[in-house]
Protein backbone atom coordinates (compact mmCIF):
# COMPACT_ATOMS: atom_id res chain seq x y z
CA UNK A 1 0.00 0.00 0.00
CA UNK A 2 1.20 3.30 -0.65
CA UNK A 3 -0.37 6.62 0.45
CA UNK A 4 -0.26 10.10 -1.41
CA UNK A 5 0.47 13.20 0.51
CA UNK A 6 3.39 14.21 2.45
CA UNK A 7 2.01 13.17 5.67
CA UNK A 8 -0.99 12.47 7.08
CA UNK A 9 -0.76 14.05 10.67
CA UNK A 10 -0.15 17.43 9.52
CA UNK A 11 2.25 19.69 8.33
CA UNK A 12 4.72 18.38 10.96
CA UNK A 13 5.96 15.03 11.33
CA UNK A 14 7.21 13.51 15.06
CA UNK A 15 10.27 12.15 14.16
CA UNK A 16 10.31 9.01 16.82
CA UNK A 17 13.85 9.41 17.09
CA UNK A 18 14.25 13.41 17.76
CA UNK A 19 11.42 15.41 18.71
CA UNK A 20 9.35 17.15 15.63
CA UNK A 21 10.66 18.74 12.35
CA UNK A 22 8.99 20.10 9.58
CA UNK A 23 8.06 17.71 6.88
CA UNK A 24 11.13 16.64 4.75
CA UNK A 25 12.81 13.72 3.91
CA UNK A 26 16.31 14.12 5.43
CA UNK A 27 18.09 15.46 8.02
CA UNK A 28 18.50 19.04 5.59
CA UNK A 29 15.88 18.39 3.45
CA UNK A 30 17.72 16.20 0.57
CA UNK A 31 15.28 13.46 -1.02
CA UNK A 32 15.67 11.13 -3.52
CA UNK A 33 12.67 10.49 -5.89
CA UNK A 34 11.81 6.57 -6.21
CA UNK A 35 8.91 4.07 -6.20
CA UNK A 36 10.54 0.59 -5.25
CA UNK A 37 13.75 -0.23 -2.81
CA UNK A 38 16.26 -2.13 -4.96
CA UNK A 39 17.36 -5.25 -3.64
CA UNK A 40 21.41 -5.83 -3.46
CA UNK A 41 22.92 -9.03 -3.94
CA UNK A 42 25.72 -9.40 -1.02
CA UNK A 43 27.34 -12.73 -2.70
CA UNK A 44 30.45 -10.74 -3.83
CA UNK A 45 31.19 -8.43 -1.02
CA UNK A 46 33.25 -10.97 0.26
CA UNK A 47 34.97 -11.90 -3.57
CA UNK A 48 38.50 -11.91 -3.10
CA UNK A 49 38.12 -9.83 -6.52
CA UNK A 50 38.12 -5.80 -5.78
CA UNK A 51 36.67 -5.19 -8.88
CA UNK A 52 33.87 -7.78 -8.10
CA UNK A 53 33.81 -5.54 -4.42
CA UNK A 54 33.54 -2.48 -6.17
CA UNK A 55 31.06 -3.30 -8.16
CA UNK A 56 28.47 -4.47 -5.04
CA UNK A 57 29.21 -1.25 -3.74
CA UNK A 58 28.46 0.85 -6.82
CA UNK A 59 25.06 -0.13 -6.51
CA UNK A 60 24.70 0.61 -2.84
CA UNK A 61 25.95 4.13 -3.94
CA UNK A 62 23.26 4.04 -5.93
CA UNK A 63 20.97 3.22 -3.48
CA UNK A 64 22.28 5.49 -0.86
CA UNK A 65 22.27 8.36 -3.36
CA UNK A 66 18.93 8.07 -4.83
CA UNK A 67 16.96 5.99 -2.15
CA UNK A 68 18.67 6.13 1.27
CA UNK A 69 17.40 2.12 1.46
CA UNK A 70 17.66 -1.18 -0.01
CA UNK A 71 17.30 -4.32 0.96
CA UNK A 72 20.32 -7.29 1.09
CA UNK A 73 20.03 -10.65 0.27
CA UNK A 74 22.85 -13.39 0.82
CA UNK A 75 24.01 -11.47 3.06
CA UNK A 76 25.36 -14.39 5.21
CA UNK A 77 23.65 -14.21 8.47
CA UNK A 78 22.57 -17.50 9.49
CA UNK A 79 18.44 -18.67 9.51
CA UNK A 80 18.79 -19.88 12.52
CA UNK A 81 20.31 -17.01 14.41
CA UNK A 82 17.45 -15.10 12.90
CA UNK A 83 15.00 -17.24 13.80
CA UNK A 84 16.55 -16.93 17.40
CA UNK A 85 16.36 -13.32 17.71
CA UNK A 86 12.29 -13.58 16.44
CA UNK A 87 11.93 -16.14 19.28
CA UNK A 88 13.86 -14.36 21.86
CA UNK A 89 11.66 -10.82 20.94
CA UNK A 90 8.79 -12.87 21.88
CA UNK A 91 9.51 -14.17 24.57
CA UNK A 92 10.83 -11.23 26.07
CA UNK A 93 7.24 -8.97 25.41
CA UNK A 94 5.26 -11.79 26.75
CA UNK A 95 6.91 -14.05 29.42
CA UNK A 96 7.79 -10.83 31.20
CA UNK A 97 5.15 -9.18 33.67
CA UNK A 98 4.93 -5.37 32.73
CA UNK A 99 7.17 -4.75 36.44
CA UNK A 100 9.62 -6.93 35.46
CA UNK A 101 9.98 -4.85 32.33
CA UNK A 102 9.69 -1.86 34.00
CA UNK A 103 12.36 -2.71 36.07
CA UNK A 104 14.81 -2.35 32.97
CA UNK A 105 13.05 1.07 32.50
CA UNK A 106 14.80 3.17 29.73
CA UNK A 107 14.71 6.05 31.59
CA UNK A 108 16.64 4.59 34.58
CA UNK A 109 19.78 4.20 32.11
CA UNK A 110 22.26 6.97 31.81
CA UNK A 111 22.58 6.00 27.81
CA UNK A 112 19.03 5.79 26.78
CA UNK A 113 19.40 2.25 26.98
CA UNK A 114 16.32 -0.30 28.48
CA UNK A 115 13.07 -0.63 28.48
CA UNK A 116 9.96 1.79 26.53
CA UNK A 117 6.23 0.91 26.96
CA UNK A 118 3.86 1.99 25.12
CA UNK A 119 3.17 5.87 26.01
CA UNK A 120 1.91 8.79 23.95
CA UNK A 121 3.64 10.98 21.89
CA UNK A 122 6.89 12.44 24.13
CA UNK A 123 6.81 15.49 22.16
CA UNK A 124 2.72 16.25 23.74
CA UNK A 125 1.91 16.99 20.15
CA UNK A 126 -0.19 13.79 20.20
CA UNK A 127 -2.20 12.61 23.47
CA UNK A 128 -2.94 8.89 22.32
CA UNK A 129 -0.92 6.39 22.51
CA UNK A 130 1.75 4.83 20.17
CA UNK A 131 1.11 1.06 20.04
CA UNK A 132 4.71 -0.14 20.24
CA UNK A 133 6.95 -0.77 22.99
CA UNK A 134 10.59 -1.32 22.61
CA UNK A 135 13.69 -2.81 24.51
CA UNK A 136 17.56 -0.86 23.10
CA UNK A 137 20.69 -3.13 24.06
CA UNK A 138 23.46 -0.96 23.54
CA UNK A 139 27.30 -1.76 22.27
CA UNK A 140 28.91 -4.98 24.15
CA UNK A 141 32.47 -5.70 22.72
CA UNK A 142 31.84 -9.43 23.56
CA UNK A 143 29.15 -9.59 21.38
CA UNK A 144 31.63 -7.44 18.31
CA UNK A 145 33.93 -10.05 16.53
CA UNK A 146 35.59 -6.88 15.55
CA UNK A 147 36.32 -5.15 18.92
CA UNK A 148 38.97 -2.93 19.64
CA UNK A 149 39.63 -0.42 22.51
CA UNK A 150 38.02 -0.05 25.64
CA UNK A 151 34.22 1.05 25.16
CA UNK A 152 32.27 3.06 27.50
CA UNK A 153 29.68 3.45 25.96
CA UNK A 154 27.76 2.53 28.99
CA UNK A 155 26.21 -0.71 30.60
CA UNK A 156 22.63 -2.14 29.33
CA UNK A 157 19.88 -3.36 30.69
CA UNK A 158 19.70 -7.28 30.20
CA UNK A 159 16.75 -9.54 31.48
CA UNK A 160 18.29 -11.30 34.28
CA UNK A 161 18.77 -15.59 33.10
CA UNK A 162 16.72 -16.39 36.19
CA UNK A 163 14.10 -14.30 34.20
CA UNK A 164 14.73 -15.11 30.53
CA UNK A 165 16.83 -17.88 30.54
CA UNK A 166 19.75 -18.11 27.33
CA UNK A 167 18.21 -14.81 26.70
CA UNK A 168 21.26 -12.84 26.50
CA UNK A 169 22.87 -15.91 24.86
CA UNK A 170 20.56 -15.94 22.04
CA UNK A 171 20.06 -12.61 21.19
CA UNK A 172 23.91 -12.23 21.83
CA UNK A 173 24.26 -14.89 18.51
CA UNK A 174 22.12 -12.30 16.33
CA UNK A 175 24.07 -8.97 17.73
CA UNK A 176 27.57 -11.12 16.70
CA UNK A 177 25.96 -11.77 13.49
CA UNK A 178 24.99 -7.79 12.55
CA UNK A 179 27.54 -6.57 13.89
CA UNK A 180 30.16 -8.50 11.37
CA UNK A 181 27.90 -7.77 9.07
CA UNK A 182 28.15 -4.02 9.84
CA UNK A 183 31.48 -3.88 9.21
CA UNK A 184 31.40 -5.71 5.85
CA UNK A 185 29.21 -3.04 4.98
CA UNK A 186 31.30 0.12 6.04
CA UNK A 187 33.86 -1.14 3.78
CA UNK A 188 31.37 -1.21 1.07
CA UNK A 189 30.52 2.17 1.86
CA UNK A 190 34.00 3.18 1.58
CA UNK A 191 34.05 2.00 -1.63
CA UNK A 192 31.24 3.26 -2.69
CA UNK A 193 32.45 7.01 -1.69
CA UNK A 194 36.05 6.03 -3.56
CA UNK A 195 37.87 5.53 -0.37
CA UNK A 196 40.04 3.20 1.03
CA UNK A 197 38.23 -0.16 1.81
CA UNK A 198 39.21 0.34 5.45
CA UNK A 199 38.67 4.14 5.84
CA UNK A 200 35.52 3.49 8.55
CA UNK A 201 37.11 1.46 10.42
CA UNK A 202 39.17 3.70 12.31
CA UNK A 203 36.13 4.88 13.63
CA UNK A 204 34.49 2.21 14.41
CA UNK A 205 36.63 0.24 17.08
CA UNK A 206 34.08 0.49 20.04
CA UNK A 207 30.95 1.73 17.73
CA UNK A 208 28.14 2.72 18.87
CA UNK A 209 25.38 0.75 18.39
CA UNK A 210 21.71 0.03 19.72
CA UNK A 211 19.70 -3.15 19.00
CA UNK A 212 16.28 -2.31 19.21
CA UNK A 213 13.35 -4.92 19.91
CA UNK A 214 9.93 -3.62 18.54
CA UNK A 215 6.74 -4.97 19.23
CA UNK A 216 3.76 -3.29 17.68
CA UNK A 217 0.35 -5.26 19.51
CA UNK A 218 -2.51 -6.52 17.23
CA UNK A 219 -4.96 -4.96 19.33
CA UNK A 220 -5.58 -1.01 18.88
CA UNK A 221 -7.37 0.04 22.03
CA UNK A 222 -9.80 3.46 21.96
CA UNK A 223 -6.84 5.21 24.36
CA UNK A 224 -4.86 4.81 21.24
CA UNK A 225 -4.01 5.00 17.69
CA UNK A 226 -2.67 2.62 15.04
CA UNK A 227 0.35 4.63 14.51
CA UNK A 228 3.32 2.52 15.68
CA UNK A 229 6.23 4.63 14.81
CA UNK A 230 5.82 7.74 13.24
CA UNK A 231 8.08 9.18 10.34
CA UNK A 232 11.49 10.04 11.25
CA UNK A 233 14.38 9.41 10.06
CA UNK A 234 17.33 7.35 11.84
CA UNK A 235 20.30 9.11 13.44
CA UNK A 236 23.01 6.48 13.56
CA UNK A 237 24.98 5.88 10.64
CA UNK A 238 23.10 2.86 9.20
CA UNK A 239 20.54 0.79 9.95
CA UNK A 240 20.23 -3.25 9.86
CA UNK A 241 16.27 -3.88 9.79
CA UNK A 242 15.14 -7.47 10.68
CA UNK A 243 11.22 -7.73 9.76
CA UNK A 244 8.70 -10.62 10.45
CA UNK A 245 5.97 -11.54 7.82
CA UNK A 246 3.60 -8.71 8.55
CA UNK A 247 3.70 -5.33 6.34
CA UNK A 248 4.30 -2.04 7.68
CA UNK A 249 7.19 0.10 6.60
CA UNK A 250 7.13 2.92 4.75
CA UNK A 251 9.50 5.42 2.99
CA UNK A 252 9.11 8.75 2.09
CA UNK A 253 9.69 9.56 -1.42
CA UNK A 254 10.53 13.63 -2.19
CA UNK A 255 7.09 13.61 -4.10
CA UNK A 256 5.72 12.73 -1.39
CA UNK A 257 4.49 9.03 -1.69
CA UNK A 258 4.84 6.37 0.85
CA UNK A 259 7.02 3.17 -0.87
CA UNK A 260 6.11 0.35 0.81
CA UNK A 261 8.69 -1.71 2.28
CA UNK A 262 7.29 -5.07 2.68
CA UNK A 263 9.31 -7.66 4.41
CA UNK A 264 11.06 -9.83 1.50
CA UNK A 265 12.03 -13.78 3.14
CA UNK A 266 15.98 -13.42 3.35
CA UNK A 267 16.38 -10.20 3.59
CA UNK A 268 17.22 -7.17 5.65
CA UNK A 269 16.85 -3.48 4.78
CA UNK A 270 19.05 -1.64 5.20
CA UNK A 271 19.47 2.17 5.23
CA UNK A 272 21.36 5.46 6.05
CA UNK A 273 20.77 7.65 8.95
CA UNK A 274 21.44 11.14 9.87
CA UNK A 275 25.31 10.28 10.94
CA UNK A 276 26.28 8.90 7.69
CA UNK A 277 24.13 11.55 5.62
CA UNK A 278 26.01 14.42 7.75
CA UNK A 279 29.54 12.65 6.90
CA UNK A 280 28.59 12.75 3.07
CA UNK A 281 27.06 16.15 3.32
CA UNK A 282 23.87 14.89 2.81
CA UNK A 283 25.19 12.76 -0.83
CA UNK A 284 23.57 9.52 1.39
CA UNK A 285 20.23 9.93 1.78
CA UNK A 286 18.63 9.64 5.95
CA UNK A 287 15.58 9.30 4.65
CA UNK A 288 12.54 9.72 6.77
CA UNK A 289 10.26 6.02 7.22
CA UNK A 290 7.71 4.86 9.28
CA UNK A 291 5.81 1.86 10.74
CA UNK A 292 1.84 1.98 11.18
CA UNK A 293 -0.43 -1.12 12.25
CA UNK A 294 -2.45 -0.64 9.26
CA UNK A 295 -2.76 -4.43 9.42
CA UNK A 296 -4.10 -4.93 12.81
CA UNK A 297 -1.54 -8.34 13.06
CA UNK A 298 0.74 -8.44 15.80
CA UNK A 299 4.34 -7.31 14.53
CA UNK A 300 7.90 -7.46 15.79
CA UNK A 301 11.12 -5.78 14.39
CA UNK A 302 14.52 -5.64 14.92
CA UNK A 303 16.51 -2.97 13.73
CA UNK A 304 20.26 -2.70 14.83
CA UNK A 305 21.69 0.74 14.61
CA UNK A 306 25.12 1.10 13.55
CA UNK A 307 27.54 4.85 14.26
CA UNK A 308 31.02 5.36 15.10
CA UNK A 309 32.96 5.46 18.46
CA UNK A 310 31.67 8.22 20.43
CA UNK A 311 34.47 9.50 21.15
CA UNK A 312 35.61 9.82 17.01
CA UNK A 313 35.22 13.07 15.09
CA UNK A 314 32.69 13.16 12.74
CA UNK A 315 34.04 15.60 9.91
CA UNK A 316 32.39 15.91 6.75
CA UNK A 317 34.37 13.86 3.94
CA UNK A 318 36.03 16.64 1.74
CA UNK A 319 35.18 14.73 -1.70
CA UNK A 320 31.93 15.04 -0.84
CA UNK A 321 32.00 18.86 -0.69
CA UNK A 322 32.07 21.14 -3.95
CA UNK A 323 30.67 24.31 -5.23
CA UNK A 324 26.94 22.36 -5.94
CA UNK A 325 27.15 20.78 -2.53
CA UNK A 326 28.67 23.43 -0.20
CA UNK A 327 29.81 22.05 3.38
CA UNK A 328 26.79 21.86 5.84
CA UNK A 329 28.15 20.71 8.83
CA UNK A 330 30.33 21.24 11.74
CA UNK A 331 32.61 18.43 12.94
CA UNK A 332 30.77 16.60 15.74
CA UNK A 333 31.73 13.76 17.93
CA UNK A 334 29.16 10.75 17.57
CA UNK A 335 28.83 10.26 21.07
CA UNK A 336 27.63 14.18 20.91
CA UNK A 337 25.39 13.60 18.35
CA UNK A 338 23.52 10.22 19.37
CA UNK A 339 23.25 11.59 23.11
CA UNK A 340 21.64 14.79 21.70
CA UNK A 341 19.50 13.15 19.64
CA UNK A 342 18.52 9.83 21.97
CA UNK A 343 17.61 12.57 24.93
CA UNK A 344 15.10 14.49 22.14
CA UNK A 345 13.41 10.61 21.25
CA UNK A 346 13.61 9.43 25.62
CA UNK A 347 13.57 12.78 27.69
CA UNK A 348 14.05 12.91 31.09
CA UNK A 349 12.31 15.57 33.02
CA UNK A 350 13.35 18.61 31.42
CA UNK A 351 16.68 16.95 30.06
CA UNK A 352 17.77 17.51 26.79
CA UNK A 353 14.65 17.57 25.33
CA UNK A 354 14.22 20.05 21.94
CA UNK A 355 13.39 23.21 21.85
CA UNK A 356 11.12 25.85 19.31
CA UNK A 357 13.31 26.50 16.27
CA UNK A 358 16.40 25.18 18.04
CA UNK A 359 19.13 23.86 15.45
CA UNK A 360 20.73 20.05 16.09
CA UNK A 361 23.18 18.43 15.19
CA UNK A 362 22.37 17.67 11.38
CA UNK A 363 20.86 21.30 10.92
CA UNK A 364 17.58 19.11 12.15
CA UNK A 365 15.36 22.07 12.86
CA UNK A 366 13.19 21.23 16.21
CA UNK A 367 9.88 22.74 16.41
CA UNK A 368 8.41 21.61 19.37
CA UNK A 369 9.44 19.88 22.60
O1 LIG B 1 9.57 -1.59 12.64
C1 LIG B 1 10.04 -1.16 11.58
O2 LIG B 1 9.84 -1.70 10.50
C2 LIG B 1 10.87 0.10 11.57
C3 LIG B 1 11.34 0.52 12.92
C4 LIG B 1 12.10 1.79 12.89
O3 LIG B 1 12.09 2.51 11.91
C5 LIG B 1 12.89 2.20 14.06
O4 LIG B 1 12.80 1.56 15.14
O5 LIG B 1 13.64 3.19 13.92
FE1 LIG C 1 13.70 3.94 11.96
Amino acid sequence: MAYTGPNDHGSHIDTGIGGIRKIQTSPSGASGTFSSIPIIDLTDATSPSLEARKKVAQHIYDACVNVGFFYIKNHGVEEEVIEGVKHEAKRFFHDLSDDDKMQLDISKNTEFYGYAPIRANNTGAQTKKRMFESINFGYEPSMDPGASGTADNGPSFWPSEEKLPSFKDNVGKYYSAVMGLSRQLLHLFALALNLEETFFDQYCKKPGVLLKLNHYPAAIPESADNSGIHAHSDLESFTILLQDSVSSLEVLSKDGVWIPADPIPGTFVVNIGDAMSMWTNDLFLSTIHRAYNEEGKVRYSVPFFFGADYDAVMETLPSCIDEARPLKYSPITAGEHVRMKLSMTYPKDGVGSGKAGEKVGGGVEVLAA
